[in-house]
């Protein structure tokens, strides 16, 4: 709800989130680091690529207009050792591929074309179709000084390849940095035996995931129970993130507190539920320079609003446009109407269709775990027929997204 006690519209939360969200100042990281990290800054080549011309087949570097030969062959060009002399009339150099092309040669035969007996080598099959066959110019691929990769890019391992052939080590990145904190007192770490009355707290690691895999620098700041000043503890270690998520807590039990710490804290409350399912009780708010998003703890609610709202902030945040990762799919099941908030069926997707779990409980990891698609159903959505087209968010592409 805002202050005048509205629910707001998915679409109304998201842009109010989005406003707020300044970009994360720039810092170096190793390319080994860098994937799924966006790109700070135009990055350009300060080396040429090839930086010479090089062969692109094993072979024999001869000159054209000494077709179709012989040859007498002067010297060999390895990768990494090139010839040092000069291939002149009725010469031949031995050449490798990636190898730099002689002096004089501009034409590259295949060896499966020639006989060579000693020094002498004679054209047996087609030969090169023209002048400057298999051989790759200098800077065919880029140059010293050009732009190759756009401030703003999320960087894939292929522009990793990029970076590294242009003669960059370290790359400068946007990554938010996010702290999450997980609240209740029923919780236990992965890992530990629960005792009675206790759950395991699988939020932390996948929310961590999540983010992490979106390009954000992710401290998992653990469980803290449902007591003011143990989140309050929970609060200022988490101060100096870009985005502050908290999980549980988040609707209006009289163990939820959340939004209390917040406000203890120092933190201004933006608003407090959004008409979205699962997700409705969703806290939104700023402390000092941090952005907070206080998620409520059933899990598949805390997944739903992370994808919806954190990836998207987090990109913002990392500099990069917003990604549009829904597409249209066919309904394999029919659907009921919906209600007045935006729902997020739990789905399958396939070359067929997409058809939604039977099970749709907010609590729900192993549906939540089958599932590879979000089916979007509208505010007021009509009942839907089978075949008919409906609005999917597709869960690897929300990773994935440029
Ligand atoms: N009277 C009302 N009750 C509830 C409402 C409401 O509007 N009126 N909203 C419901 C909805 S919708 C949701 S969603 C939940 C959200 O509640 P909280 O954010 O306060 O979450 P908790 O009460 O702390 O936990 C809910 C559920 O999730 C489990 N949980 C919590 N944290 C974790 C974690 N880190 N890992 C795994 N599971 C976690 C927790 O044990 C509970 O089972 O409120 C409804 N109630
Ligand atoms: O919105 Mo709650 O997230 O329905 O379970």
């Amino acid at each position: 709800m805002d202050r005048a006690g509205r629910m707001l519209s998915y679409e109304d939360a998201l842009a109010r989130l989005l406003s707020a969200c300044g970009q994360a100042l720039p810092t170096e990281v190793p390319l080994a680091e860098a994937a799924g990290l966006t790109l700070a800054e135009d990055l350009t080549a300060t080396l040429t690529q090839p930086p010479f011309a090089a062969s692109a087949m094993d072979g024999y570097a001869v000159r054209w207009a000494d077709m179709p030969g012989p040859w007498r062959v002067v010297g060999e060009s390895a990768a990494g050792r090139g010839f040092a002399g000069r291939v002149g009339t009725g010469e031949a150099a031995r050449i490798f591929t990636g190898a730099p092309v002689p002096e004089g040669a501009d034409t590259v035969i295949v060896q499966e074309d020639v006989r060579r007996e000693g020094d002498t080598l004679a054209l047996t099959g087609e030969g090169p179709p023209h002048e400057g066959a298999h051989i790759r110019a200098a800077g065919k691929d880029f140059r010293a000084g050009q732009r190759l990769i756009a401030a703003g890019t999320r960087l894939s391992p292929q522009h990793l390849g990029l970076a590294a052939a242009a003669g960059h080590g370290n790359v400068a990145v946007r990554r938010p940095r996010v702290a999450i904190i997980a609240t209740g007192d029923e919780l236990v770490p992965p890992g530990e035996a629960p005792r009675a009355g206790q759950i395991v707290s699988s939020n932390g690691v996948m929310l961590g995931a999540l983010l992490r895999a979106a390009g954000a620098e992710v401290r998992d700041l653990g469980i803290f129970p449902d007591d003011l000043d143990a989140i309050g503890k929970g609060l200022a270690a988490a101060k100096d993130a870009d985005l502050v998520v908290t999980v549980g807590g988040a609707s209006v039990g009289d163990h939820d507190l959340v939004q209390k710490a917040l406000t203890d804290a120092g933190a201004a409350i933006d608003f407090w539920k959004v008409a979205i399912k699962p997700g409705k009780p969703l806290i939104a708010g700023s402390m000092g320079g941090a952005r907070v998003l206080g998620l409520p703890g059933n899990p598949v609610s805390a997944f739903v609003c992370a994808a919806l709202f954190a990836l998207p902030m987090i990109a913002r945040m990392a500099g990069r446009a917003d990604a549009q990762p829904a597409v249209t799919a066919r309904l394999l099941d029919p659907l009921p109407a919906n209600g007045n908030r935006r729902d997020h069926l739990r789905a399958r997707l396939s070359a067929e269709g997409v058809r939604a779990f039977t099970a749709q409980d907010s609590s729900m990891l192993g549906v939540l775990a089958d599932a590879n698609a979000l089916i979007i159903r509208p505010v007021d959505a009509p009942a839907a027929e089978v075949g008919s087209e409906v609005a999917v968010l597709v869960l690897d592409r929300i990773l994935l997204a440029p």
